[in-house]
């Protein structure tokens, strides 16, 4: 059951905001659709879906990112989660980079967070279930997100490539299991189990990747990004990209920083090169 909790419209078309209660995380998730204009039952457009990084709520990219005309233009819908789940009852740390805010998109094995950090499965089964069921779109999907979201979005791209049609991201973690961030969230919602680790990880998810389920791939990467060479690393992504032949392109922007100032400047870039496959 949702709950439209806004409706405001833009660019011809409109943002809504909805909660639900989720089967996934076992609370109240909510998420923001932006629907372009002239979406319909008689005429369904496909989705990309936004991962936003720590800290974040559906809103973040809503509101910052700017990308409302191309997506219009381009008759793209976008569907915004939030980071994690959220509320008196989900446990929480006074920090900004674990727990709320702070999902990474990965099902959580260790108590207490196992009960309700289950964003793997609410972003890849549930939510599209829910918006296919209740919007005007087709099943056909792309995937996008921003640092612990560029994880996100790359992570399930990689996991699951009949799924979507396409994946990028701006400044990503690509290789959590080996930054600071990645290691932290990883120890706190799977342990110990470095294998567990690895079936999150997008480096070790794209060496295992078989060709024919190569997906196109875009990154966007600032590089005056305080977090460039400790967290984020495309360096690594990329090196695997280059000896397996995996369609993936990285974009070095110079005097880009971490910020939506950087996602405003490019976003509608990544509109356009998802729209070629969503259409195809
Ligand atoms: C709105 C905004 O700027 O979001 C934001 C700021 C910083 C970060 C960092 C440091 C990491 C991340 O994953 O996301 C993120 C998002």
């Amino acid at each position: 059951m949702l709950e439209n909790i806004s409706s405001v419209k833009v660019s011809g078309g409109w943002h809504k905001q909805y909660t639900h209660s989720s089967q996934s995380t076992h609370c109240t998730m909510r998420f923001a659709v932006f629907l372009p204009p002239g979406a319909s039952e008689a005429n369904k457009v496909p989705v990309l879906y936004w991962l936003s990084g720590l800290t974040c709520t559906d809103e973040n990219f809503m509101q910052k990112a700017g990308a409302f005309n191309k997506a219009a233009e381009l008759g793209i819908a976008i569907v915004a989660p939030d980071t994690s789940p959220r509320g008196e009852n989900v446990p929480n740390e006074d920090s900004y980079d674990f727990a709320q805010g702070a999902g990474f998109y990965v099902n959580a094995t260790q108590a207490p967070y196992n009960t309700h950090f289950n964003m793997y499965d609410y972003v890849v089964r549930e939510l599209p279930a829910l918006i296919e069921q209740h919007f005007p779109v087709t099943s056909t999907k792309a995937i996008s997100g921003h640092s612990m979201g560029g994880h996100g979005a790359l992570m399930v791209a990689l996991k699951n490539p009949t799924a979507f049609v396409s994946a990028s991201a701006f400044s990503p973690i690509v290789n959590p299991i080996e930054c600071p961030w990645g290691v932290k969230a990883f120890t706190g919602y799977l342990g110990n189990d470095k294998a567990l680790w690895a079936q999150y990880d997008s480096c070790e998810l794209m060496k295992n990747a078989e060709q024919a389920n190569y997906l196109p791939m875009l990154v966007s990467q600032g590089d005056a990004d305080g977090f460039l060479q400790e967290q984020l690393k495309p360096e690594n992504l990329v090196a695997i990209a280059d000896k397996k032949g995996y369609p993936l392109t990285l974009e070095m922007q110079a005097g880009y920083d971490h910020s939506y100032f950087f996602i405003s400047s490019f976003i509608d870039q990544h509109l356009l090169f998802h729209h070629q496959f969503l259409t195809a």
